[in-house]
């Protein structure tokens, strides 16, 4: 600790403080995330994993890791500062006027490229969003916040955790599948939206809406001047199907978007060479091309390839192998389960005041709230009380002991990305499966069955 000069607090995550620090040789800034280390050992558990995870993970899209160590009772990972700030706050700052599309494209291409990379040593991460991607002072992208994130061979002991923050969270999720790649590519759909129109693709004023419009994959159209390529990618990001939903190696490689993602790309972040994988490269005319033929065998609606229209494959040209189909809307098993809790009411642990989380709203007596069981209220009944911004925090489901929801819920953290709910049709055509056979997916080897753990912990 002695290395460092401590310059200030730029804020308090649920695991701790963290410091913007000078380290007295080099003179250079680094943030430096401090862990009380005996109180909770979960939480410890869950440090000693970002430390882990971050000194694993070397790619310039992913905020670099320098060192851990432990003093004073205290675990401290040392990490490189981004100067700009998140992107939610980049977001923010735009107010009404949409980014360039070159901006646009040039983040999203580095979002997918550190993605990539931790996709590649089969990590997720588990709470991708606006707030936990970075920004250095000359703008390149850097994903942070290894705390959710999860090593697929994991301990069972993590297996048990769920982790997610509800507006970001993919429908297999609330349908209490396994997390996998595809979770981390919906969340990552879910930022890229928010760059296209600095709003959330899904608004709702209640918590059940959201996970209905969620499910349905139900989002309002992006600006029409936006590339054609954009819109098609995002309608195949918000697949409600995991399997149908792109991997970032195919965004990166052979989908539509991949050329002009790999433009705003500097060729070493793309790392996607030498994977002795097929490569594709879709050109407007080749697609022009594609469209022709297929108009003319009446695949196709012949504005498909003119603007933002998408294509739209009758039912009878769709594949007639027996793929399965998943419901409009969300499994039943999570809204029943959270229909049918009893509990919750919310009581002080870690104390802590997020940056953006007005002090009045989110502490009581200078401490944040976490939720425990207590009077037989209904859980959906509950959602629709709390405010809905609180869907913007990340949530743990721990499946020993403890409280069943930590956190999050009790905050009021607001979220200018969001506002009033509106009515959107759903893409019926969204939710066709089309599976991408030489996708790979992986996921969790023991994913947590949290609707189940929910049920136990609240005994129904
Ligand atoms: N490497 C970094 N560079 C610049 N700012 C950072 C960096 N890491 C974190 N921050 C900022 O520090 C603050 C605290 O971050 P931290 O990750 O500890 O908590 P959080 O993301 O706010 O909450 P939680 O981790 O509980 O989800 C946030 O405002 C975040 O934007």
């Amino acid at each position: 600790m002695e290395r460092y000069s401590v310059h200030k607090v730029i804020g308090e995550g649920s695991f701790g403080r963290a410091l913007l620090v000078r380290c007295r040789n080099s003179q250079e800034e680094y943030v430096l995330k401090e862990v009380q280390l005996p109180k909770n050992q979960s939480k410890v558990k869950n440090s000693r994993r970002e430390a882990i995870l971050l000194s694993r993970m070397k790619h310039p899209n992913i905020v670099a890791f320098r060192e851990a160590f432990e003093a004073d009772c205290l675990l401290c990972i040392v990490m490189e500062f981004c100067s700009g700030g998140d992107l939610l706050q980049r977001i923010r700052r735009q107010k009404t006027t949409l980014f360039p599309v070159d901006d646009i494209l040039k983040w999203f291409a580095q979002m997918c490229a550190g993605t990539k990379h931790i996709h590649d040593k089969r990590v997720l991460h588990r709470d991708l969003k606006a707030k936990n991607i970075f920004l250095t002072d000359n703008g390149t992208i850097k994903l942070g916040d290894f705390g959710s994130a999860c090593l697929l061979n994991s301990s069972k002991a993590y297996a048990q955790t769920y982790v997610g923050t509800p507006y970001y969270v993919s429908p297999e999720i609330w349908d209490n599948k396994p997390y996998n790649n595809k979770s981390d590519v919906w969340s990552l759909g879910c930022v890229l939206y928010e760059l296209c129109t600095l709003r959330h693709p899904f608004q709702a004023s209640s918590w059940k809406s959201l996970i209905l419009k969620v499910c349905r994959g139900a989002y309002p159209p992006l600006p029409r001047h936006l590339p054609y390529e954009l819109h098609y990618l995002l309608k195949q990001m918000f697949k409600t199907n995991p399997k149908d939903r792109p991997s970032v190696h195919t965004i990166l490689t052979s989908h539509r978007i991949s050329r002009l993602l790999h433009e705003h790309l500097p060729s070493q972040a793309s790392d996607t060479e030498g994977q002795g994988r097929r490569k594709r490269r879709w050109r407007r005319e080749e697609g022009m091309k594609v469209a022709d033929h297929l108009g003319q065998k009446s695949l196709v609606t012949t504005s498909t390839f003119e603007g933002a229209k998408l294509a739209e494959a009758p039912s009878e040209s769709r594949e007639p192998a027996p793929r399965r189909q998943w419901a409009a809307g969300p499994s039943d098993s999570v809204l029943q389960a959270l229909g049918d809790a009893r509990l919750l009411s919310s009581h002080s642990v870690a104390s802590g005041v997020s940056e953006d989380t007005g002090p009045e709203e989110s502490e009581e007596g200078g401490q944040r709230r976490r939720w425990e069981e207590s009077p037989p209220e209904r859980l959906l009944s509950l959602l629709e009380k709390v405010q809905l911004s609180t869907a913007f925090s990340t949530y743990s489901v721990h499946g020993t002991g403890g409280s069943p929801l930590v956190g999050p819920l009790s905050q009021t953290q607001g979220d200018d990305t969001d506002g009033p709910e509106e009515e959107v049709a759903v893409d019926e055509e969204r939710l066709e499966s089309r599976s991408d056979d030489e996708d790979t997916d992986f996921e969790e080897e023991s994913p947590c069955d949290w609707i189940d753990e929910l049920e136990k912990m609240f005994c129904l």
